[in-house]
């Protein structure tokens, strides 16, 4: 999997697409973060890309009459400047089929929950009201059903006595920025990858505990 040049699209703050901008400055780093594409203008995730010296654009969703002629701008701005990998941090559109499969196979996305428990949105508090003791995040590749596509990682987080929606929100959204960069990274050095609708790992690594390592 080539994942020479990445773009991350975000809705708001942007603290994943901050975790993914740190670990692509690493040498080692098998991908270059290229572009912040944002579906609201006030996302706050835009100004601090910028900072960090990347191009950030905000193509207003409620700008397009249609889904398609929204994700058709996404894709121009995409390929105007040769990304070729897409990572999904906090972006909350739902995307049309047509674009998924423009994508397939090169589209991730972080979702705070440990799927398929879960999926959509209110994630923790649907958590909180089913009683789980055990939730976390998961990255995985981007099909058109939502939040369904092949698990490249997850992590785990344990729900206490007393969490709020807000403190378990703080202890996932501390897992994710530390997943989703390690799922990227296993992505873009081919260690794992999209094989017939599932994701296969190189030799040693499996699913094993919270993270995907090597046995
Ligand atoms: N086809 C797919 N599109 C998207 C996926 C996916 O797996 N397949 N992942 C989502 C991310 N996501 C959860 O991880 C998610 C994002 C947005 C929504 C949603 O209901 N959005 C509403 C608008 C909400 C808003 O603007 O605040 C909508 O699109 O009408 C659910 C889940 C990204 N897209
Ligand atoms: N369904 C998608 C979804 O809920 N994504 C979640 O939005 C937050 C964005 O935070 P961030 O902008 O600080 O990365 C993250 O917790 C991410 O998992």
């Amino acid at each position: 999997m080539t994942c020479r040049r990445i773009a991350i699209l975000i809705s708001g703050r942007g603290s994943n697409m901050v975790s993914l901008i740190e670990a692509a400055r690493g040498a080692d780093f098998p991908g270059e973060i290229a572009l912040v594409l944002s579906n609201r203008p006030d996302a706050g995730g835009l100004e601090r890309a910028r900072a960090a010296g990347i191009e950030a654009l905000a193509i207003d969703h409620k700008a397009y009459s249609t889904r398609e002629s929204f994700e058709q701008a996404l894709d121009a701005a995409l390929r105007e400047r040769a990304i070729d990998f897409i990572c999904l941090a906090g972006f909350m559109r739902v995307l049309t089929s047509w674009f998924v499969g423009r994508w397939e196979g090169r589209m991730i996305n972080i979702h705070p929950s440990l799927l398929p428990l879960f999926r959509g949105t209110h994630t923790h508090r649907r958590a909180l009201e089913e009683g789980v003791l055990v939730h976390g995040c998961t990255v995985h590749f981007v099909v058109p059903e939502l939040d369904a596509g092949p698990i490249v990682a997850q992590a785990a987080v344990p729900v206490v006595p007393g969490d709020t929606e807000d403190s378990l929100a703080v202890r996932v959204l501390a897992q994710e920025h530390l997943l989703y960069p390690q799922a990227l990274r296993m992505i873009c050095e081919g260690r794992a990858r999209l094989d017939g609708g599932r994701v296969v790992f190189a030799e040693g690594w499996s699913a094993d505990g919270a993270l995907r390592s090597p046995r």
